[in-house]
């Protein structure tokens, strides 16, 4: 599979204090997924994908190229942002705001454009709050695919439209050939169009694998807990407990997820790594254990 972007021991923080730690991470062909709850680090971590923000340690590569030494220019075009309720320009008529990010040769794309996120030409006339949620949603997308990417990283793409307008979005982005990265905390959305999973916790990869697996058998409580607490598409965000102390995520001794593990034993004092267990790589000392369903 071609990776389009990787990070290698990113770590990621605001001001002094890291809140993403030490991830490897590649944005494979198929759809990546990156999952985890409220706080967990995915935006932080989009916002690098995006060469919004350096890594404090690490590297992101964008094919051979260091983002600290990549062509900005080109980065940017080739991967675009589709970001949860981001604003359009109130003043704007939706069909402008998509030419703008056309070159000024290509602006009599708008109408295709259109057609292609599922609208009818004739709605470049009208202003945002004009719109439904879902057709200003698809708005945002033709206008990221306007620059003709390779990667649309998609935060949260859904989770501010009713469960019917969701779906139609998620057919939508399924049916789109461009690479996509996805965040969100609801398994059922990842399961539908990333072929490859990483679940993060408290800044932490824990699980990483082929979707269809993790969503099947969890090799991490935390997955396992995740899957377990989404009912349905569209439901609300899982709640499996409080979210941990930045101290005890940022502790080098320990599991971070062992304060609220119902399968937490003194080992579990010990930071586990990540090792290769049944095809996915997971950080738990009782992964196999796990996976046997105890
Ligand atoms: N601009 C910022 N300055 C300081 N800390 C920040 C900033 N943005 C995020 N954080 C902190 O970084 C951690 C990770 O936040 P992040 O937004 O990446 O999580 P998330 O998993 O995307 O959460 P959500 O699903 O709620 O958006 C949190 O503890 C958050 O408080």
């Amino acid at each position: 599979m071609t990776t389009l972007l990787r990070a290698e021991g990113v770590t990621l923080g605001y001001g002094r204090t890291p809140v993403v730690h030490d991830v490897t991470l590649d944005i494979t062909e198929g759809g990546v997924g990156l999952i985890g709850e409220s706080g967990s680090g995915k935006t932080t971590l989009a916002r690098a994908f995006l060469g919004l923000l350096t890594p404090m340690s690490g590297d992101i590569w964008y094919g051979d190229q260091n983002l600290k030494e990549a062509d900005m220019r080109r980065f940017r075009r080739d991967v675009q942002p589709v970001f949860q309720g981001e604003a359009l320009d109130p003043r704007m008529r939706v069909g402008a705001s998509i030419a703008e990010a056309l070159p000024r040769a290509a602006r009599d794309r708008v109408p295709g454009l259109l057609q292609q996120v599922g609208l009818d030409p004739e709605l470049a006339g009208r202003r945002p709050h004009q719109l439904s949620g879902g057709q200003r949603q698809r708005v945002v997308i033709a206008r990221a695919l306007a620059a003709g990417p390779r990667l649309l990283v998609l935060d949260e793409p859904t989770s501010a439209l009713d469960v019917t307008v969701q779906a139609k979005i998620l057919d939508l982005l399924a049916r789109l050939g461009t690479g996509r990265l996805l965040i969100t905390h609801d398994l059922a959305v990842v399961g539908r169009l990333c072929r490859t999973s990483y679940v993060l916790f408290a800044g932490r990869v824990v699980e990483s694998g082929p979707t269809a697996e993790l969503l099947d058998a969890p090799a991490h409580p935390y997955t396992r807990a995740l899957r377990d607490a989404v009912p349905r598409l569209g439901g609300e965000p899982p709640r499996v407990g409080a979210r941990p102390e930045p101290s005890a995520a940022g502790e080098p001794g320990g599991c971070p997820f062992r304060s609220r593990c119902p399968l937490a034993v003194a080992e579990c004092g010990r930071t586990p790594a990540l090792r290769e267990v049944e095809g996915r790589r997971v950080a738990c000392h009782r992964a196999e254990e796990v996976l046997r369903g105890r």
